[in-house]
């Protein structure tokens, strides 16, 4: 796909993050077409994380642009950018451990409803009325990560696996339009990463999303993805589909030297 063929709905561009001395991300310019399924990779240390955070506003970019949907977000709070349709999963999953996971879902909701905190504290019949519908767009999330008969249980009574699943069942309540995923699969069997990568490619199309996905599971991510961008030491080294990147040099020279 190029550029021009499909409307772009993030466009990096020339952004770079300072840690100290240290150049984490080093003018990078990337950009994803709406509904495409894009992944990021490169060796430990090479600054993915580090673009995440600039996207979600964990940090502002040192210098550089991060335009969304044709609106610059660079340096916005983190909620904000998040109301503006970029939601995340971790890399270190973070949910509300002592809560159960359908409130877990529900959170994540409230934080996008429309009926007011006015009407939420008053218990108006408005208030109750748009719990009821929350808690049943809820479960519908949860059945479609079969999580619904969990939902009353403890998140962190959940398996690994499980917890991963219900992190992208709240981003995707959110409403996301850009939906970012930092190793999902981390720490799953083979059978559950399987399962979760046909559930990524299925939510894709059912929420019109498009997603950027950080994986270091190479097979995964080459079965799964349109194109995937390659991040070595703050810099990018390559974009291309996968078959490009399997057989790009300064690619294989990227992970070869991290083995070495
Ligand atoms: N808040 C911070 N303060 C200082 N240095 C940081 C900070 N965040 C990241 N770094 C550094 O920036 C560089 C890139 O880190 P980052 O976590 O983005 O890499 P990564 O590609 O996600 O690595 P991994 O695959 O190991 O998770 C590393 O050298 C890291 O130590």
């Amino acid at each position: 796909m190029t550029q021009s063929a499909k409307a772009v709905l993030l466009d990096v561009k020339e952004a770079s993050r300072s840690f100290g001395g240290l150049k984490a991300l080093s003018e990078v310019s990337l950009y994803i077409g709406k509904g495409e399924l894009i992944g990021l990779i490169g060796p430990n240390g090479a600054g993915k994380t580090t673009l995440f955070n600039l996207l979600t506003g964990v940090y502002p970019p040192s210098t550089g642009s991060i335009i969304l949907n044709n609106e610059s977000i660079g340096g916005m709070k983190p909620y904000k950018i998040n109301h503006k349709g970029a939601a995340r999963t971790f890399q270190n999953i973070r949910l509300f451990t002592s809560m159960t996971v359908l409130e877990n879902v529900k959170i994540a909701f409230h934080q996008h409803a429309r009926h007011s905190l006015f009407t939420s504290m008053l218990r108006l019949p408005k208030h109750f009325k748009g719990e009821d519908e929350i808690t049943q767009k809820a479960m519908d999330i949860l059945k479609i990560f079969n999580l619904a008969g969990q939902c009353g249980e403890v998140a962190s009574n959940l398996s690994y696996g499980n917890q991963r699943r219900l992190e992208i069942a709240r981003a995707l309540a959110a409403g996301p339009k850009l939906l970012l995923l930092d190793e999902p699969a981390a720490g799953m069997n083979p059978n559950e990463t399987r399962d979760l990568m046909n559930l990524i490619a299925w939510i894709r199309k059912e929420f019109d999303l498009t997603i950027l996905l950080i994986e270091h599971d190479m097979s995964l991510v080459m079965g799964v993805c349109d194109r995937i961008y390659v991040l070595d030491r703050g810099m990018l080294i390559a974009n291309g589909t996968p078959s490009e990147i399997r057989s790009n040099p300064k690619v294989i020279e990227a992970y070869l030297g991290q083995e070495a």
